[in-house]
């Protein structure tokens, strides 16, 4: 029976079920990934908190979050501009560069966190010590400084493990973690962004004509490194941080203008990063089991897909979507509409910073230990 045959006669039922025809020929046909066998990170966080052992969502605390920040909503940390009045690190320019810049740091946007607070990679640049996530925009300054042209496709795609340790280098003796990861994600994602998408980014985003959902699923489907699903429970569930982080992060670049006016970046969450559960337990919006915390403390790794680590990260999502949810009625009350001025991902950006800005204060909270490439 030959190929075009078997599509006339199999049609989409195939004599063996619902099997796709890979399964019924000895060739393989690429099925196209989808994202639907997944659920959205919204309704994951959703069935995550409903079935959640180890980390609760204190209803009584969101309320207090929210009355603690109707204040904030007006001042620059809650606002788009303050990506990049706020940041000095953050491409200033509304241009291709800014979005390739922002696709490359967001395709490496992982795992900083080091194993002594007193002992971990830094990154010197015009003067001032980076750390964190920080140190890895100061490497790509530094990096386009010496005419290195990092956030290239064309240059990335074949850098060799040396050159993306060189670029990547430490100032201190602690070198930034995952450096072989990083090197394999730069060579997969610069190949496929200059086989399928001429080299840029800009092209991805035209491709999603102002919507962050669809500019967030052309991100997870051809990029495989930005697949960040795991199983609980039996359902198949998704968080997409660096996915998410990417779109919003391309809209702020972009001051949510042209191609970067989203008219649906209020539908993304905020980012499942180790940061946030940090700060929406110490602010009392979020609280762990004895059990958790005592792992917490001890500083125990978990692995990428473990049940208290999906707890934790769904959870998360869960609460800020509550957090958000009663800043908008806060509002209403007032006969003030702020969905414009009210989002997830203002959210996140306000909670990271202040997280960053707040770091002796929660030391009681430990972050969780995970080392992956997903956030
Ligand atoms: N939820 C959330 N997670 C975020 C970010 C950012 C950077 N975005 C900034 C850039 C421009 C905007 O103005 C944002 O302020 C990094 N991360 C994650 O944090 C962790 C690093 O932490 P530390 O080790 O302390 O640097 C790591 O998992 C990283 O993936 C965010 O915004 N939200």
């Amino acid at each position: 029976m030959d190929l075009m045959m078997a599509l006339f006669v199999l049609g989409p039922v195939t004599p063996l079920g619902h099997l796709a025809l890979s399964e019924c020929f000895s060739f393989p046909i690429a099925r196209k990934r989808v994202m639907e066998a997944f659920l959205s990170p919204k309704d994951s966080a959703k069935f995550i908190a409903e079935n959640s052992r180890d980390v609760l969502v204190e209803e009584e605390g969101v309320r207090k979050v929210a009355e603690a920040l109707f204040d904030k909503v007006s001042a620059k940390e809650f606002s788009l501009a303050g990506w990049k009045s706020l940041h000095e690190l953050n491409p200033q320019a509304v241009s291709d560069d800014a979005v390739n810049w922002v696709f490359l740091a967001d395709t490496l946007n992982f795992s900083f966190w080091s194993e002594h607070e007193d002992c971990k990679c830094l990154v010197k640049y015009r003067g001032k010590m980076y750390s964190g996530y920080w140190s890895l925009c100061a490497a790509i300054n530094r990096a386009l400084d010496d005419g290195i042209p990092i956030t290239s496709a064309a240059y990335y795609a074949t850098m060799t493990l040396e050159q993306v340790r060189h670029v990547f280098r430490s100032d201190t003796d602690v070198p930034m973690p995952l450096i072989e990861e990083r090197h394999r994600i730069l060579n997969e994602t610069g190949t496929i962004l200059l086989e399928k998408f001429g080299g840029s980014f800009v092209t991805c985003v035209k491709m999603s004509e102002k919507s962050a959902q669809k500019l967030l699923r052309i991100v997870v489907e051809n990029f495989p490194s930005y697949r960040d699903e795991a199983t609980f429970k039996g359902k198949k569930v998704s968080f997409y941080k660096r996915a998410q982080i990417l779109v919003a992060d391309t809209w702020s670049a972009l001051e949510g203008k042209g191609d970067g006016c989203f008219g649906d970046i209020s539908s993304l969450t905020i980012f499942a990063d180790y940061r946030i559960p940090q700060v929406l337990v110490h602010l009392g919006a979020m609280r762990y089991s004895d059990e958790l915390m005592r792992k917490l403390h001890e500083g125990i790794m978990f692995q990428s897909g473990d049940k208290q680590e999906v707890e934790i990260r769904g959870c998360s999502i869960w609460c800020c979507g509550l957090i958000c949810d009663h800043l908008l009625e806060l509002y209403k009350k007032k006969g003030q509409n702020m969905s414009e001025r009210i989002n997830a991902v203002l959210l996140d950006y306000y909670l990271w910073d202040y997280a960053r800005d707040h770091r002796e204060d929660m030391k009681e909270i430990p972050i969780h230990r995970v080392r992956c490439i997903y956030y």
